[in-house]
C-alpha cells in the first residue's frame, strides 16, 4: 500500500472542455470551466492554479505554471452518458454501456395511474423540467390541491416535488419509495429517484437540503465494493452513498452544501482510519450549473478554491488527494442539462518537487484502477492505474 489514505473530491459538474465524442450528446463545444473563466469578471482560483489546474487547459484568469505541485491531467467518460450515476460508477470501475433509460416525454400512464393509486395523491407536470421552473409553474397548484409534481430531464430520474408544509417529509421519501419499487420494474426502469422538498410561498419557492436520492445499486461491484470486503474504510460524505446506493460504504455522511462538505472532509482527514474519503460537491451542479447560472458558479469555484490549503494542511505524510469530477454542466450552454466533457484531473501528495503531465486518461475509471492498485484490491474490469506515476 503506497498511501494509507486516499481523499477523493468530486466538484460535481466541473468538466474541462469537449471530448471528441461531444456532439453526439449535442455538447459541441461545452466547457463549462472554461467558459465561467471567460464569463466572470475577476475570476482567479489561486490554489488550483498552483496544484496545475491551468496546466491541464487554458483558462481565463488561471494560467499554466512553471512547476506544478500537483500531477495533472483530464479524463475522458467512455460511458454512454452524462449522469451523476454514470461519471461516478465509471470512476469506480465500471462501464456503463447502455444508456440508461430516459423518458424525453414523460412517464408512461400506467405507471402514473400506479403511483397515484399507491400513494393516495394525485400526480402534476409528468414531464422534462427544470427543477426551479417546474416549481413556478405547478407550486401553487400542489399546495391548493396536494397533488405532488412529478418530473424527469435528460438524465434518468423519476424527481418527486413537494412543499414541505403540504407534504411532510416522511411522507415525502415514503412516496418516494413507492416510486422506486415501482421503477425497478424493467418497463418502467428509472436510474434515480429523488425527493425534491421545497418551502416558501407562491413566486419564491426554495428547494430544501433535505433532497434525498434513491439509487439503483451497481450492475456490478465497485472498488468500493472492494475496499470494504478487504477491511478498509470507505467513508462517503454528501451525495456519495445515494450515488452507490449505500454499497461499499463503511460510513456515510451527509451534508447541507458544499462548504459543509469541505468541512466534513476536513473532519475525515482528523481520524484515524486506513482506506478512502470520499466527498461530492454538488453545488456546483444543482445551483448553477443547472440554473445555467456562470456568475454563481465561478463564485462557487472561487468558494471551494480558497479552502484548498486548509485540505493541504490537514494531510499526512501517506495521504493523496485527488480533486475531479464527474461531467460537465456547462452555464453558457443551450438547454438546462448536463455537458459530455472531460474532467479535470488532480493529485496531489506530500513531497511532489514537480507534478507530472498524467495525460489525457481513457477512461474516468484509470482513478479507480489507480485506488484499487494502491489498496491492493482487485482492478476493476476497465481502467489503467497511474499509480508508478505518482
Ligand atoms: O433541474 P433540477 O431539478 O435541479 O434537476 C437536475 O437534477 C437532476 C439530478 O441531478 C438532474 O437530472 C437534473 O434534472
Ligand atoms: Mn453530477
Ligand atoms: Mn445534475
Amino acid at each position: 500500500m503506497r498511501y494509507s489514505r486516499v481523499f477523493l473530491i468530486v466538484m460535481d459538474s466541473v468538466g474541462i472542455g469537449e471530448q471528441p465524442d461531444s456532439p453526439k450528446f449535442r455538447d459541441e463545444g461545452a466547457n463549462t470551466l472554461g467558459h465561467i473563466a471567460e464569463r466572470v469578471a475577476g475570476f482567479s482560483l489561486p490554489h488550483l492554479q498552483k496544484l496545475g489546474l491551468g496546466n491541464i487547459a487554458p483558462l481565463k484568469g488561471v494560467p499554466a505554471v512553471e512547476v506544478p505541485a500537483a500531477h495533472y491531467g483530464k479524463m475522458q467518460e467512455i460511458s454512454m452518458g452524462k449522469d451523476t450515476t454514470t461519471g461516478h460508477w465509471e470512476i469506480m470501475g465500471l462501464h456503463v454501456a447502455t444508456p440508461f433509460r430516459t423518458y424525453p416525454d414523460g412517464f408512461p400512464a400506467e405507471l402514473i395511474a400506479e403511483f397515484e393509486q399507491r400513494i393516495g395523491r394525485k400526480v402534476l407536470g409528468n414531464k422534462v423540467a427544470s427543477g426551479t421552473d417546474i416549481l413556478d409553474e405547478l407550486g401553487e397548484e400542489h399546495m391548493k390541491t396536494g397533488a405532488v409534481i412529478v418530473y424527469t430531464s435528460a438524465d434518468s430520474v423519476f424527481q418527486v416535488a413537494a412543499h414541505e408544509d403540504i407534504v411532510p417529509l416522511e411522507e415525502l421519501y415514503r412516496i418516494c419509495q413507492v416510486a422506486r419499487e415501482l421503477t425497478l420494474r424493467d418497463e418502467f426502469a428509472v436510474t434515480r429517484v429523488i425527493a425534491r422538498p421545497f418551502v416558501g410561498e407562491p413566486g419564491n419557492f426554495t428547494r430544501t437540503a433535505n433532497r434525498h436520492d434513491y439509487s439503483v445499486k451497481p450492475f456490478e461491484p465497485t472498488v468500493m465494493n472492494r475496499l470494504q470486503d478487504a477491511g478498509l474504510a470507505s467513508i462517503a460524505i454528501g451525495k456519495i452513498s445515494d450515488i452507490y446506493a449505500e454499497e461499499g460504504i463503511t460510513q456515510s455522511i451527509r451534508t447541507k452544501d458544499n462548504m459543509d462538505g469541505v468541512d466534513q472532509l476536513i473532519a475525515t482527514m482528523k481520524q484515524s482510519f486506513t482506506g478512502l474519503s470520499f466527498v461530492n460537491l454538488v453545488d456546483f451542479d444543482a445551483k448553477f450549473g443547472h440554473r445555467r447560472d456562470p456568475e454563481g458558479y465561478g463564485q462557487a469555484l472561487m468558494e471551494f478554491d480558497a479552502r484548498i490549503p486548509e485540505i493541504l494542511a490537514a494531510m499526512q505524510e501517506n495521504d493523496l488527494l485527488v480533486i475531479t469530477a464527474d461531467h460537465g454542466n456547462d452555464p453558457v450552454h443551450h438547454g438546462t442539462d448536463h455537458t459530455r466533457e472531460y474532467v479535470p484531473l488532480l493529485v496531489y501528495h506530500k513531497g511532489i518537487s514537480a507534478g507530472e503531465n498524467l495525460g489525457i486518461r481513457e477512461t474516468f475509471a484509470d482513478l479507480g484502477a489507480t485506488i484499487a492498485d494502491n489498496f491492493g484490491v482487485a482492478a476493476p474490469r476497465i481502467g489503467k492505474s497511474f499509480l508508478n506515476h505518482l
